[in-house]
């Protein structure tokens, strides 16, 4: 049978890597940097041109479809999760590194139906590196198939973190303790790309055991969300609950801007795709 939305997906692919044309080519030029909920929370006028250039050619193509886009719900559109096909679009992934030319930025864009996604691309677009994923097909980068660590003793782990924006002495004291119980496992190393997206689909390489951050939205999320459990991982809340439901936009749902749950990675339980089902996945490449 047709996959229904294999014509949005290759949209999204097409879309990111436009997208992330731009971004390179805006790493050319003067970055004017603005700030948002705090000093060290920037964005760029190349996010916001990034955005509108992905959801634009999505509603000429999709008109029906809704959206929720970082900088769209940060200049006070609603972030609200219906059953609705929804692209939930993060133009820049990692803005800082963009702004500062460190080389992990990402196009993010995932797609949901009925509250559940139904695939999710993440371009890096500096390393040219193309993930994607469809429900129930697998995971891939620049086509090939994505498979988690196997690795099953946390002290032979790499774990990634980030420290997100909020400089607040006692979140960073509470981070701090959070790494350094962490580190002292001990693990074998700690790692943070600078962003989500990246450092998720680090996961569903399998190059980091796991990946944990207090505070994360849900466009940070949608897409690589999607790549993890596709690659046999998991996603879990501090409880270690299934937080799939604030990935995909639990949290949208209710209208907040933040997921506020801590993610954190790890091979399933569950089979890995079967192989016959990923090599019904297109190249992407
Ligand atoms: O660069 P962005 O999109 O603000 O995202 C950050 C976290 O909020 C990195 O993942
Ligand atoms: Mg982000
Ligand atoms: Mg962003």
């Amino acid at each position: 049978m047709a996959d229904l939305w294999q014509n949005a997906m290759d949209h999204a692919v097409a879309a990111a890597r436009r997208a992330g044309q731009v971004v390179r080519e805006a790493l050319l030029d003067d970055r004017k940097v603005m700030t948002k909920s705090s000093s060290v929370d920037l964005v760029t006028q190349t996010d916001q041109k990034v955005e509108q250039l992905i959801i634009q050619s999505v509603k000429e193509k999709f008109p029906t479809h809704r959206f929720i886009g970082e900088e769209s719900v940060a200049a006070g559109e609603p972030c609200i999760l219906t059953d609705d096909p929804t692209w939930i679009v993060d133009p820049i992934d990692g803005t800082t590194n963009f702004v500062h030319a460190f080389p992990f930025v990402a196009v993010s864009i995932g797609f949901s139906v009925n509250k559940q996604m139904e695939f999710g691309v993440v371009f890096s677009c500096l390393e040219d590196k193309m993930f994607t994923a469809r429900r129930g097909s697998g995971a891939f980068c620049n086509g090939e198939p994505l498979q988690v660590s196997g690795q099953k003793d946390i002290q032979r782990s790499i774990i990634a973190t980030e420290f997100g924006s909020n400089r607040d002495p006692e979140v960073v004291d509470k981070m701090f303790s959070s790494l350094r119980n962490v580190l002292c496992i001990p693990v074998h190393g700690m790692r943070g790309a600078g962003t989500a997206a990246i450092n998720m689909c680090l996961v569903a390489s399998g190059c980091v055991e796991a990946y944990y951050e207090i505070g994360m939205h849900v466009w940070d999320l949608a897409a690589s969300s999607l790549i993890v459990s596709e690659a046999g991982g998991v996603l879990m809340d501090v409880e270690g609950k299934d937080a799939r439901a604030s990935a995909d936009g639990g949290d949208a749902r209710r209208g907040a801007k933040s997921v506020r749950c801590a993610c954190v990675f790890r091979r399933s339980g569950r089979s890995d795709v079967p192989t016959d089902r990923r090599s019904q996945q297109q190249n992407h490449r």
